[in-house]
């Protein structure tokens, strides 16, 4: 049940607004980057790691991928505009037709628990994704203005990792780039193409870090997991 993880890092940390890439910001005195790199890096299903950077940033990823002796990434792939065009050039790097999940950088708290159990299920189905149910209200707005409440008991909070048997994944970002649809994750592309989609119970510390308040809960993450950091 082996699988490779194309890990997108290429992003700008606009709405994190700390001057540099949110990846390189420290929690507990370690690189954001790092403790996502090392939950793949240490687990034994992992057989590689395909990192997506923008070139400004590689030679300092590269340094902290030696200082922090990461082992299994494969490749550094350049980033693109967007998060699919970044996780699009890792993925004309894979070369066989196994499980691949997709996990963002900027997600550091994922459990090695809830990745096996997504695999187990992308193994049957060819595609799985983590989430948890939404604990809030939503409401679609138009200028302002509320349209519809959407029921709640079926809205879940998507996360990641997403997995897939690659050949799934691979036709849907080719089918996503003849429509020049772009999607806010990997999983809306692979509905686009009509493949079933499963959804696979994750926890509410998967944050992605991505405004300051974040950095906030992710101490308290930390500090609430210390010691296996
Ligand atoms: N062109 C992009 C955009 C995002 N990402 C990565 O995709 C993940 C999720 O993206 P997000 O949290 O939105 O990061 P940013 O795009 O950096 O944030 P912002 O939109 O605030 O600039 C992050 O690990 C980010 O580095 C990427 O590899 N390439
Ligand atoms: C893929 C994702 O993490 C699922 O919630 C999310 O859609 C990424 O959004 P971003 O704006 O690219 O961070």
């Amino acid at each position: 049940m082996a699988y490779q993880v194309i890990i997108p890092a290429a992003g700008q940390g606009k709405r994190m607004g700390a001057g540099k890439n949110k990846l390189l910001l420290e929690l507990n005195n370690i690189p954001v980057l790092i403790h996502t790199l090392k939950v793949f890096d240490e687990d034994e299903l992992c057989n590689g790691i395909i990192l997506a950077v923008n070139p400004l940033d590689t030679a300092e990823f590269k340094s902290l991928l030696n200082k922090y002796k990461v082992k299994k990434v494969l490749d550094l792939v350049p980033g693109g505009k967007e998060r699919q065009d970044s996780i699009y050039n890792a993925l004309k790097t894979v070369k066989n037709d196994g499980i691949i999940l997709v996990h963002d950088a900027a997600r550091p708290f994922i459990l090695k628990e809830h990745i096996h159990r997504l695999l187990v299920t992308a193994q049957e189905t060819g595609a799985a994704i983590i989430g948890v149910p939404a604990k809030d209200t939503m409401k679609t707005v138009r200028d302002d203005m509320v349209m519809a409440t959407v029921e709640r008991s079926s809205l879940w909070a998507v996360q990641t990792p997403q997995a897939f048997r690659f050949s799934v994944l691979f036709k849907a970002y080719e089918q996503a780039e003849k429509e020049n649809f772009i999607g806010t994750d990997d999983s809306s592309l692979v509905e686009r193409i009509s493949h079933p989609v499963t959804m696979v119970e994750g926890d509410y510390d998967n944050i992605k870090l991505t405004t300051k308040e974040d950095l906030f809960f992710a101490e308290a993450i930390v500090t609430k997991r210390q010691g296996s950091f």
